[in-house]
């Protein structure tokens, strides 16, 4: 032996010499011989099966039975939770800095793939001609509980056989190890399942109690697929209940816009494998693939254009507004307000309208010295969103600030350019409209006022927080990588109470009584109409809701979620991060 004593080495690859030398009579070379006695001799291939040996036996012990096998998450988690306390004491400090390390990063991450017993060797496929009617049978025992299997059948199109169709990570199937996509079903409890349909075969288990035995021909280049790390935020609700289309209603897993979906598995084109984001339960489950729900929009699109047949209206589950917008003035209200900025852009220029919004992707960004993000107030008309504004404001004007507007009209008395508009001529107004320099603009008596993307990065620039209250269509052009905005929604209370609220004598002047203003009954529907049809529009991009019911209770939310936009990581779009 070339390498140490034989007494030290694994039996398994001792039996494997033995029988190499007896091999000798079989018709091989000379040098396959060779090859393979040297492989079986190597100290690498040694200390490799050593190593699989310890695992494997660690494994079994119950000693070292993993506690979690999400430690990354945990990790996440931690870091979470520490970020905000990092100024506060050096031990945070220290550990927010190591779990950030890569090798910390890597060790976390090799523990999980052991505890997912994600190490068993992925062996190619034989490269001998075996014997078609020779094939390998595996028999798989799992015992029966609560918990669902984990894994879906279907009938394979080209050999009419019943056949592993999906296996859930983290399922009860997927920490078997041993039933894998594409394996063939011979039996289910010594049953045997040929010219079977899958609902024959789902009964047949749903019948069994106790340990049920799987008689499985396994699938040609299977293997334990690691878990991707995409996280997506959703921006349509989802149920599996209400879908006729999904293979396995136990298995779909249910969301609403909004919520932040770790996708595990993306390997079959129309149905992903995800878990919620922060949710502890180790089993995925199914939802839509990006390509599928594309679909199922376009259909949805295609057949209420073709319901409608005058074709006004392309996406006919908008809630829509009551009144008529005119291009020039898309307000509802009926009053002349003290705030002069009206909207050039139309209805029809919802820009999601025509986008198909299904995921998208998310990473975590962490506060860091220097990010200063805008805080961008989003809202029905007339919901309170400057009366918050003033309000954070006022707390700290050295650091909440607001950009100054720009108008065309000219100059009065003791007004200074700067301070409370910028005053340009209305040709370089609308030039600069036409470059897109304005997040929004709009006339008002003839003349333009707007508020260019510019001033908002120049605040951003001179570290101060920008805060901002424009146009929800002004989202458009807010919500961009260079500005990383948090868009906080500012809702109004269920119709009642946004009546008493608003009209109780104190509430008209809650802050500035230039600013005050009061109600009609037509304004206060049309401002949850509006709501409504902003949350339709826009629900998905809303990192935070506030419901403006009580002002100080409101305002209070505000000044927390200012807070935490500093102190907190926060998800945002993946482009923003990298
Ligand atoms: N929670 C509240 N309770 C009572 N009154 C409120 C409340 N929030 C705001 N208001 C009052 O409602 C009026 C409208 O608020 P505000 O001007 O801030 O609305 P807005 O969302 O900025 O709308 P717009 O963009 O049309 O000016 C103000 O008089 C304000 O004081």
């Amino acid at each position: 032996m070339a390498n140490g004593t034989k007494e030290k080495w694994d039996p398994a690859l001792s039996r494997l010499l033995t029988s190499l030398q007896q091999a000798k009579e079989l018709p091989s070379t000379e040098e396959e011989l060779g090859f393979l006695s040297n492989l079986l001799q190597s100290k690498e291939l040694h200390a490799l099966v050593n190593v699989h040996n310890k695992i494997i036996s660690n494994g079994a012990s119950d000693k070292f039975f993993p506690m979690l096998s999400t430690s990354m998450h945990v990790m996440f988690d931690v870091l979470e939770v520490l970020a905000p306390k990092t100024p506060l004491s050096q031990d945070c400090k220290e550990l927010f800095y190591l779990l950030q390390r890569p090798h910390v990063q890597g060790l976390l991450c090799a523990h999980d793939a052991i505890a997912q017993k994600d190490y068993y060797p992925h062996l190619p496929e034989i490269p001998v001609e075996v014997d078609e009617d020779e094939e390998t049978i595996k028999i798989v025992q799992l015992v029966k509980s609560n918990e669902p299997l984990g894994a879906t059948i279907k009938t394979d199109e080209e050999t009419g056989k019943i056949v592993i169709a999906r296996v859930m990570h983290g399922g009860a199937a997927d920490r078997s190890g041993l039933i894998h996509v594409g394996d063939e079903v011979v039996e289910v409890n010594s049953i045997n399942v040929e010219g079977k349909t899958p609902t024959d075969v789902l009964s047949i288990l749903q019948n069994s109690e106790g340990t049920i035995t799987f008689k499985l021909i396994p699938a040609d280049g299977k293997g334990n697929v690691r878990e991707s790390k995409v996280r997506v935020r959703a921006h349509f609700d989802y149920s599996a209940f209400m879908d006729p289309y999904i293979p396995c209603k136990e298995a779909g897993l249910d969301f609403v816009k909004g919520d932040v979906l770790h996708i595990v598995s993306q390997d079959d084109a129309y149905w992903w494998q995800a878990r919620k984001e922060g949710d502890r339960n180790m089993r995925a489950g199914l939802i839509p693939s990006r390509a599928l729900q594309e679909r199922r929009i376009l259909h949805d699109r295609t057949q209420s254009q073709n319901e409608n047949e005058n074709g006004l209206c392309s996406v006919s589950a908008l809630p829509v507004l009551s009144c008529s917008q005119s291009p020039k003035s898309p307000r509802c209200t009926s009053k002349p307000k003290t705030k002069k900025i009206m909207y050039e852009t139309a209805e029809n220029d919802d820009f999601d309208r025509e986008q198909i919004a299904t995921y998208e992707e998310v990473a975590k960004l962490y506060p860091r010295p220097g990010l200063y993000r805008p805080l961008v107030l989003i809202g029905a008309p007339g919901v309170g969103r400057n009366e918050l504004k003033r309000r954070l404001i006022a707390t700290n004007p050295d650091k909440y600030k607001t950009p100054i507007p720009y108008t065309s009209r000219s100059m009065r008395a003791g007004e200074v350019n700067g301070k409370e508009y910028h005053f340009v001529t209305r040709e370089k107004m609308e030039e600069d409209i036409e470059v897109t320099k304005f997040i929004e603009f709009g006339e008002y008596k003839g003349n333009l006022y707007g508020t260019s993307a510019e001033s908002v990065k120049a605040l951003i620039n001179s570290n101060h927080v920008c805060i901002l209250s424009p146009h929800y269509q002004a989202l458009k052009m807010l919500r961009i990588p260079s500005l990383k905005p948090y868009i906080i929604y500012i809702k109004p209370p269920p119709l009642e109470s946004l009546k008493e609220t608003r009209n109780a004598l104190h509430a008209r002047s809650t802050f500035d009584v230039n600013n005050s203003r009061g109600f009609t009954d037509e304004e206060f529907n049309d401002m949850i109409k509006a709501a409504a049809r902003i949350e339709f529009l826009y629900g998905h991009f809303f990192d935070d809701v506030i419901v403006n019911e009580d002002l100080a209770i409101a305002f209070t939310q505000l000044v927390a979620a200012a807070n935490r936009v500093e102190t907190e990581p926060t998800w945002v779009p993946a482009s923003w991060v990298q």
